[in-house]
């Protein structure tokens, strides 16, 4: 177990991701010990944190580890919160695309719903449950439907696609271990946030890539789908700051919420902590 002087230990699922890259970033400038979940692929899937290696060349870890493992192989994962003994736990880990939720539901279900479950249970398993405060990557497509504008920690819910469906999930099992184990666990609701890391199958990577390929003749026009979505849009790097223990320790994270409110995102980043 680290001691007082030891540096913190997080772990992140997702860290190959645009988000997990920029909370390793981030948390690793903090003095932690960051060790993330990866899967396994036969090309290299860690782009975003390559310069996270001490020596990319060889990839040889810095004050970032590695781990094999998957949302959807519950043994790897109580294997890994063992060895690992985090004390912070953020799950990014997610088929996180909404239109291929459609062509992949049940995939998106294991990985997002299940798969979130699985991570819950491997750290009771451990029985770390006590020691650790648990992030879960939310997010507004659980408000689908809007019931009402701006949308707020007490809007209900309407999912619209089997991601959002799943995500849903996710949430509850979040509240339900907070309640039901009295386990430091959150939930953050995330609006859409974009970066230069951003999968290039979103729709915001999507135009920049296609608007550089059409200034470079490379391209003739740009195809897009549905032109009436609306979307809130902030950048990657702050939203994963905000969402970061680091920050909500020092930092109420109702009048975080407001701050963004009042500078005139709508995002709700909600952050809800156990109540004794
Ligand atoms: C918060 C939420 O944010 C993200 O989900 P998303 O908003 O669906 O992401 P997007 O950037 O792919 O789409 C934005 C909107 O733009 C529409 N759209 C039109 N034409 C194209 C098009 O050609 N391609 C794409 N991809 N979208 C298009 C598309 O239908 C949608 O209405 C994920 O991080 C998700 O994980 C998450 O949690």
């Amino acid at each position: 177990m680290a001691s007082s002087g030891s540096p913190k230990i997080a772990l992140i699922t997702g860290i190959t991701g645009q988000d997990g890259s920029y909370l390793a970033e981030f948390l690793i400038s903090k003095g932690y010990e960051v060790h993330g979940i990866i899967r396994r692929s036969s090309s290299f899937n860690t782009g975003r944190i390559q310069h996270l290696y001490s020596n990319p060349a060889s990839h040889v870890e810095g004050s970032m580890k590695l781990h094999y493992g998957d949302m959807t192989d519950s043994s790897c994962l109580v294997q890994i919160i063992s060895s690992v003994q985090p004390r912070e736990v953020y799950n990014l880990a997610a088929q996180s695309h909404v239109k291929v939720s459609f062509d992949m539901s049940e995939y998106t279900a294991e990985v997002d719903a299940v798969g979130t479950l699985r991570l819950l249970d491997a750290i009771k398993t451990c029985k770390f449950h006590h020691q650790v405060k648990f992030y879960q990557a939310s997010t507004s497509e659980l408000y689908g439907k809007v019931v009402e504008t701006p949308q707020t920690e007490t809007t209900p819910f309407y999912p619209r696609s089997p991601y959002a469906c799943a995500k849903l999930y996710a949430y509850w099992i979040v509240v339900n271990y907070r309640e039901a184990y009295n386990m430091f666990a959150c939930n953050g609701i995330l609006f859409n946030h974009e970066s230069p890391r951003r999968g290039e199958n979103f729709v915001t990577r999507k135009i920049t890539r296609s608007v550089a390929k059409i200034s470079l003749g490379l391209m003739e026009y740009v195809q897009l789908g549905n032109l009436d979505s609306k979307r809130d849009w902030g950048h990657a790097k702050d939203y994963v700051e905000v969402s970061s223990f680091e920050r909500i320790e020092w930092r109420d994270f109702v009048h975080t919420y407001r701050l963004y409110r009042d500078i005139g995102h709508i995002s709700v980043t909600k952050l809800q902590k156990y109540t004794q």
